[in-house]
Parts: structure tokens; C-alpha cells; sequence
């Protein structure tokens, strides 16, 4: 019997890579597949992961009917046996309805992949429906971790390293890679943060700053007590 599942993450915990392995073991067992994403960030009707993979994919629009793409190419004698959807937390709820309906009523799997949650840890509307319908809700096992050493469980979206909570729900961006900034100068970027990190709004940037401030260094004739400005 055909599924829905959603398989999800916080950014960069490789919801994208498992995607593309997905399609590819499938498809190496002769099952037809489609793939679909919407605003991925290498661009256009492409599914991209970090680890250098790529393939072509459908672009989902405001407007486009999931049920009716199946079943025309479907009409056509094109086989699909399962559908990969990236980015799903982008999709509208009645898209995700129409991907509950492909499964139940055309025996085609689904298998999504997207955040659940904005950078102002609320649901996004298509991740909302996906959690409400999916047979199986899988998080992803690889941990993407917050700067401290935590598991990161939330995504920041920082402004010149430090988090902002203004702004539309919907701006595509990356995260930082191996320290570097996330984002050009004045451009949004991401940062995933344990639950404590965020709420506090202290991304890697701001750590950092602090770990440098005079007020937290430590003094060489500081007592043992911790006092830095202590009588010698
Ligand atoms: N240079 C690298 N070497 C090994 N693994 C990497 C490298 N760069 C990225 N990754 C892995 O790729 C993951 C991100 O994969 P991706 O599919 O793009 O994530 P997502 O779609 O969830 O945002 C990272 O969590 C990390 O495990
Ligand atoms: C938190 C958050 C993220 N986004 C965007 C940023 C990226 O383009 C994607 C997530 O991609 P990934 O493959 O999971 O890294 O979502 C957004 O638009 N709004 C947000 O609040």
C-alpha cells in the first residue's frame, strides 16, 4: 500500500541528499519516478543537496495541480510509482491535500522533505497540512548541531550574524558553511540554534563577540573566586 510520509529536519540536516538517494534507489529498481521542489535555492525545477548532488525536477507553482501532474503523464503511459517533493514546506495545504489523494486513490508513494517550522519557530502552512496527513512522520537521524554542541532543533535567520525576527515568512537562503558568514553584508542568511540559543537570539556571531568583550575576559590577576577587578 502506497504512503505519504514526510521526512524532516531543521536546514541542513540533509532532508536533500536523502531525497536524491531515495529517488535513485528506486529508480534503480525500475520504479518510475517524479520529482518535484519549489524555490530551491540553486535555482529553477532543480532539487540541489550540499554534498554536490542535483537533479532536475518540476517546479511547483502557486497554481499548479499536483493530482492533475500525476494523472496526465499518468494518461500519457509516462509510469510514476512515487513522488520525491522537496522544499515541501513551501507547498499550499490543498497541494498537500492533493498528494494525500495521489497516494490513496493512484497507489503512488510520496515521500516529502522540508522544515516544519519558520525562523520564528511556527509552522509553516504546508508542513502544518503535511504533519496533519502524512502516514509517517520521519526525522532525519543526521543532527544538525548549534554552535554550542547541541542538537539544533531551530532555524534563525540572521541579518549581519545577528538573528532577526521581522520579516516574510518566505526568503530563500543558506546557511553558513565552516564559519564563514551565511550571507553576503545586509543580505538574510540562516543559522540552526538549540531551542535555548534561539530564544535568547545568540547565533554563532553574537557568541563570539562576547567571548571577545573585555567584560568576559579573563584577567590574569583575577582571585579564584572569579572577581577580575579583586585586590591583588
Ligand atoms: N563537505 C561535506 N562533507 C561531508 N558532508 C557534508 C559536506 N557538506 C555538507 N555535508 C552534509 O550535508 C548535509 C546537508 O545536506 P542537504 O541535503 O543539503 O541538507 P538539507 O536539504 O536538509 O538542507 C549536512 O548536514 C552535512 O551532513
Ligand atoms: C527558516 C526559514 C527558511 N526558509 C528557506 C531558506 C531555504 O531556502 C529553505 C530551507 O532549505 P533547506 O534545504 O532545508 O536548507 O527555506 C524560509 O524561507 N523561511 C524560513 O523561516
Amino acid at each position: 500500500m502506497a504512503e505519504l510520509v514526510f521526512f524532516t529536519g531543521t536546514m541542513d540536516c540533509g532532508k536533500s541528499t536523502l531525497a536524491l538517494q531515495m529517488d535513485h534507489n528506486h529508480a534503480a529498481r525500475g520504479r518510475g519516478g517524479l520529482l518535484l521542489t519549489r524555490f530551491d535555492r540553486a535555482g529553477e525545477a532543480v532539487i540541489s543537496s550540499r554534498l554536490g548532488l542535483r537533479r532536475p525536477a518540476v517546479e511547483v507553482h502557486d497554481g499548479t495541480d499536483l493530482w492533475a501532474e500525476v494523472a496526465r503523464r499518468r494518461t500519457q503511459g509516462t509510469r510514476v510509482d512515487y513522488l520525491v517533493c522537496d522544499e515541501a514546506q513551501f507547498y499550499a495545504p490543498a497541494q498537500v491535500e492533493q498528494l494525500a489523494r495521489v497516494v490513496d486513490e493512484m497507489d503512488v508513494d510520496v515521500f516529502a522533505y522540508g522544515i516544519t517550522t519558520d525562523f520564528r519557530t511556527r509552522l509553516f502552512p504546508g508542513s502544518q497540512r503535511l504533519l496533519e496527513l502524512a502516514d509517517r512522520v520521519q526525522v532525519l537521524q543526521v543532527e544538525a548541531l548549534c554552535w554550542c554542541g547541541a542538537r539544533a532543533t531551530h532555524n534563525a535567520r540572521t541579518l549581519d550574524g545577528a538573528m532577526v525576527l521581522e520579516g516574510d515568512q518566505v526568503v530563500v537562503g543558506d546557511v553558513a558553511e565552516d564559519g564563514s558568514p551565511a550571507a553576503a553584508p545586509g543580505e538574510v542568511g540562516y543559522e540552526v540554534l538549540c531551542r535555548r540559543h534561539h530564544r535568547r537570539g545568540e547565533t554563532a556571531a553574537a557568541a563570539h563577540a562576547a567571548a571577545l568583550s573585555p567584560d568576559v575576559l579573563p584577567f590574569g590577576d583575577a582571585d579564584p573566586a572569579g572577581r577580575p577587578d579583586a585586590p591583588a
